[in-house]
């Protein structure tokens, strides 16, 4: 494949910087990658573990030449990371980055770049483990990442993004941000909160001691606790920069779990089969469809 970027410049080397600059590595030996991040063990250990070929000491100093920048911060920092960026960019650069909510974070990553090319961009792929010891090359493989240009981006700076993307393994989708940040409210965030809040339920109750909720995890509170054991600094950052529709998909939840509710209280068995053999369904379609994690992450531990 020809290689779409010469220079690919990676701020922020935890779980996304560390595995797109292995992945680089690993399926585009022929673009450069540089990297910093504001950590200095991070940085340090990045270098040990080859994430870029070359880690700098500062984001001004890691983005000059590069004709690729992306932000692999949290959600609330792209603004302070890309302002960092600024005197270093090189005019043609793109800028991207991966936050996993759209709308907030394109308006940050404009105001901080008035004069250059922002292209923001999520790859639906991750695991609950974040540092410079967490990245991985194969993360991307089979997965979604989903582009969300302005209306008038120039298409083939966005072939050039989707290229590199596709490069590494993802499949590349384009979307309004807006949007992006409706589907992703009910696909990733909620489940997230609410996986934050039964975990939390847990350990407050008194009749549960912390040695039942570990001894009989195995089952469905297991998937949870992976799910809660996300990175506190992002999640606050993705839930504060969707809140809209985050509140809305809660309240939507919200009333389906009160319809729950109502059944088990009435003693509805019937109510309660018909969702649960929906739910089953919507699960099987996932696992047909290659999306199920467990599936895409299999074999790499
Ligand atoms: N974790 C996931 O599953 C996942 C999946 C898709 C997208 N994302 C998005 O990717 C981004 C990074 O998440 P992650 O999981 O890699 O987090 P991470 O904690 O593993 O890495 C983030 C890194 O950014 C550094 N950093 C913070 N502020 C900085 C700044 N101003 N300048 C330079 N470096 C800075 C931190 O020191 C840290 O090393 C977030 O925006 C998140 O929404 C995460
Ligand atoms: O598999 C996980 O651990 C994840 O939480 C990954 C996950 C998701 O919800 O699917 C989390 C946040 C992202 O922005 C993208 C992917």
């Amino acid at each position: 494949m020809s290689t779409p970027f010469h220079k690919v410049a990676i701020i922020g080397l935890g779980l996304l910087g560390g595995s797109i600059g292995l992945a680089i590595g690993e399926y585009l030996p022929g673009v450069a990658t540089t990297g910093y991040d504001r950590n200095r063990a991070t940085r340090r250990r990045a270098a040990e573990r080859g994430l870029v070929q070359t880690v700098a000491d500062s984001a001004e100093e890691a983005v000059a030449g590069a004709d690729l920048v992306i932000l692999c911060v949290p959600p609330g920092a792209m603004g302070e990371a890309a302002m960092d960026c600024a005197p270093g960019l090189s005019a043609e650069a793109i800028i991207s980055d991966v936050g996993s909510s759209k709308v907030a974070v394109a308006k940050a990553l404009a105001e901080a770049l008035p004069n250059h090319t922002v292209i923001p961009a999520h790859p639906v792929a991750g695991t609950e483990n974040s540092g410079p010891d967490a990245g991985f090359a194969s993360l991307f493989q089979g997965r979604w990442c989903i582009i969300t240009p302005a209306q008038d981006e120039d298409a083939a700076k966005v072939a050039r993004l989707s290229a590199l993307w596709e490069g590494i393994g993802a499949r590349v989708e384009i979307m309004d941000p807006a949007h992006h940040d409706r589907v992703l409210a009910v696909t990733s965030h909620l489940p997230h909160l609410i996986a934050y809040t039964i975990v939390g339920t847990a350990r407050d109750l008194e009749e549960v001691t912390e040695s039942e909720v570990i001894k009989y995890s195995a089952g469905g509170f297991r998937d949870f606790t992976r799910i809660a054991a996300s990175d506190p600094t992002m999640w606050r950052d993705v839930f504060l920069s969707n809140r809209t529709a985050v509140l809305e998909m809660l309240q939507r939840f919200t009333e389906d779990l009160t319809e729950l509710q109502k059944a088990i209280r009435k003693g509805d068995g019937e109510t309660l089969f018909d969702h649960f053999t929906r739910t089953r369904a919507i699960r099987r379609s996932i696992v047909e469809m290659g999306q199920d994690t467990a599936q895409a992450n299999f074999g790499r531990d």
